[in-house]
């Protein structure tokens, strides 16, 4: 039991890419949210629940702002737009680069019309050699939004910052109550975590355009009484008869390395052994057919 009396609900914005999921899992410390190095890779709002002290703190993790070019898209740039309403401050993520590029801009205009408190927070600083070249990525963000209430380096791969981050979302802290229960890290079904582990799996398997035309269903999840086992069954939906091909592999091979890379950390995620039958289908367009994206719970909220 904690005694949670204080809450503060974030929003982690930014372009695709930045590293919004992997701060998210930094912060909740626990993977709840998938990473990859191929952009678009988050498409649903996530919720991340990090308790410390007497502070819950809820992290909205968005998807990258980029310029819409399917049904999907539009969700996906609809999702961030409205997790900026109703949270008490904005943490706009950005590379560590001297540059404020439109994504940037565009949020920044969103953040100051909700009137929203912002933390720029320039993450990846492992990868820049020169405290200088950091000093330039300041002024640059500056200069175009002088209202940041601070100015954070960190890096969400080794962990530097998130002390001095953590203590400036404590700032926006509200009396109010505990809004997940102990132990909750994010809101995300069990069956949600398991479908979005394989489409990771597929961006690290998969080149290009492939894994950004599949969306992944788990049609069965169902627990053993006797034994605590999983029995998952994945339909793995994709845009072409060739993809298709290509995510079978020869002789299977190549489902077959998805499927064993996302039941391990199924299983870690679940604490559970789990048996998983994966099959994949054709769907033409689904990335435009409403129907078929609202029935995936990419819809309006
Ligand atoms: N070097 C370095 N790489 C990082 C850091 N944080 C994230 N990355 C890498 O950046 C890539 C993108 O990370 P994600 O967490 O998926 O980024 P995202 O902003 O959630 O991406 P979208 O879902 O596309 O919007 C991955 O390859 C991460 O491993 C960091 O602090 N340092």
């Amino acid at each position: 039991m904690n005694n949670i009396t204080r809450t503060a609900m974030i929003t982690i914005c930014g372009r695709p890419n930045v590293g919004k999921s992997s701060l998210t899992n930094a912060l909740v410390g626990e993977k709840i949210a998938i990473v990859s190095d191929k952009p678009q890779t988050t498409r649903n709002r996530i919720y991340g629940v990090v308790n410390r002290e007497d502070t819950q703190f809820v992290l909205l993790d968005t998807p990258g702002l980029h310029k819409p070019r399917s049904r999907l898209g539009d969700y996906m740039v609809k999702v961030v737009r409205e997790s900026l309403e109703q949270v008490e401050a904005a943490l706009l993520l950005v590379e560590p680069i001297a540059h404020v590029g439109e994504p940037e801009k565009i949020l920044l205009q969103r953040i100051q019309e909700e009137h929203l408190p912002c933390v720029l927070c320039i993450n990846k600083i492992d990868t820049v050699e020169k405290k200088d070249d950091l000093l330039e990525v300041i002024a640059a963000y500056s200069a175009v939004y002088p209202g940041f209430d601070a100015i954070i380096p960190i890096s969400a791969r080794t962990g530097d910052g998130l002390d001095d981050l953590m203590a400036q979302l404590q700032t926006y802290a509200a009396e109010g109550p505990q809004l997940f229960p102990d132990g909750m890290t994010t809101d995300q079904p069990d069956a949600q975590v398991c479908a979005e582990i394989v489409r990771e799996k597929m961006l690290l398997c998969l080149d290009k355009e492939i894994p950004h035309g599949t969306a992944v269903e788990v049609t069965r999840f169902t627990e053993r009484e006797d034994t605590g086992i999983i029995d998952l069954d994945v339909t793995i939906y994709c845009e072409k008869a060739s993809h298709k091909g290509i995510i079978i592999g020869k002789h299977g091979d190549m489902l077959k390395r998805i499927s064993s890379l996302a039941r391990r950390d199924i299983e870690k995620f679940m604490g559970a052994k789990v048996y998983m039958e994966t099959w994949v289908k054709v769907k033409e367009n689904w990335r435009d057919n409403v129907n078929f994206i609202r029935a995936r719970g990419y819809d309006e909220q």
